[in-house]
C-alpha cells in the first residue's frame, strides 16, 4: 500500500472541498492512504512537495488549487510557476499529480473541480498513482 501526500493551496474552500473529494475518492478506489497538508496559495504548493519529499515519508503526491484570472499579470505567475515548480520536482523522479486548476472564470473552475463531472482532483491522483508504478516498475 503506498502513502500519498495531498498537498493542498486553498484560495476557494468550496472548489477545493471538491478537488479533494475526488482525489481521496481515487486514492481509497486504488487501496492506498493519504493524509493532507493545506497552504495559502498555489505558489507554495511546490515547496511543500519538495520538503515532504525530504522527509521520505510518502510514496507519491497530488497538488490541488484552484487559480483563476483576475485583472493583473498575476495569474500567469501563480499559474505558470506552480505548474513549473511541480513538474521540476517530478523531473527529479517524485511520483506528482498536478490537480491545480488554472481557469478562465468560476463556471470553468466549478465543472472541473466536481468529482461527478471532470473530476480533476481524481485525474492528478490517479497520475500520481501512474507515476508510481512506473517508478516501482523501473526500480524492480
Ligand atoms: N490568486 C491566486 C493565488 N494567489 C496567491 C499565491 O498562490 C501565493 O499564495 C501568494 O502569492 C503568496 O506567496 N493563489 C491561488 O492558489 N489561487 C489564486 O487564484
Ligand atoms: C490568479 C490571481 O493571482 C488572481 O486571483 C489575482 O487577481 P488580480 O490579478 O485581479 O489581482
Amino acid at each position: 500500500m503506498a502513502h500519498v501526500l495531498i498537498a493542498e493551496a486553498r484560495f476557494y474552500d468550496d472548489l477545493n472541498d471538491q478537488l479533494l473529494d475526488g482525489v481521496r475518492a481515487a486514492i481509497e478506489e486504488a487501496g492506498h492512504s493519504h493524509e493532507t497538508v493545506t497552504v495559502p496559495g498555489a505558489l507554495e504548493l511546490p515547496a511543500t512537495v519538495a520538503m515532504a519529499a525530504e522527509t521520505g515519508r510518502y510514496d507519491a503526491y497530488v497538488a490541488v488549487g484552484v487559480v483563476i484570472r483576475g485583472e493583473t499579470y498575476h495569474f500567469e505567475i501563480v499559474a505558470g510557476e506552480s505548474a513549473r515548480g511541480l513538474l521540476a520536482l517530478t523531473m527529479d523522479g517524485l511520483a506528482i499529480g498536478n490537480g491545480i486548476l488554472t481557469v478562465e472564470n468560476r463556471d470553468q473552475a466549478e465543472v472541473r473541480a466536481n468529482p461527478a463531472k471532470k473530476d480533476k482532483g481524481g485525474e492528478a491522483a490517479k497520475a500520481a498513482l501512474a507515476l508510481l508504478a512506473l517508478k516501482e516498475k523501473f526500480a524492480a
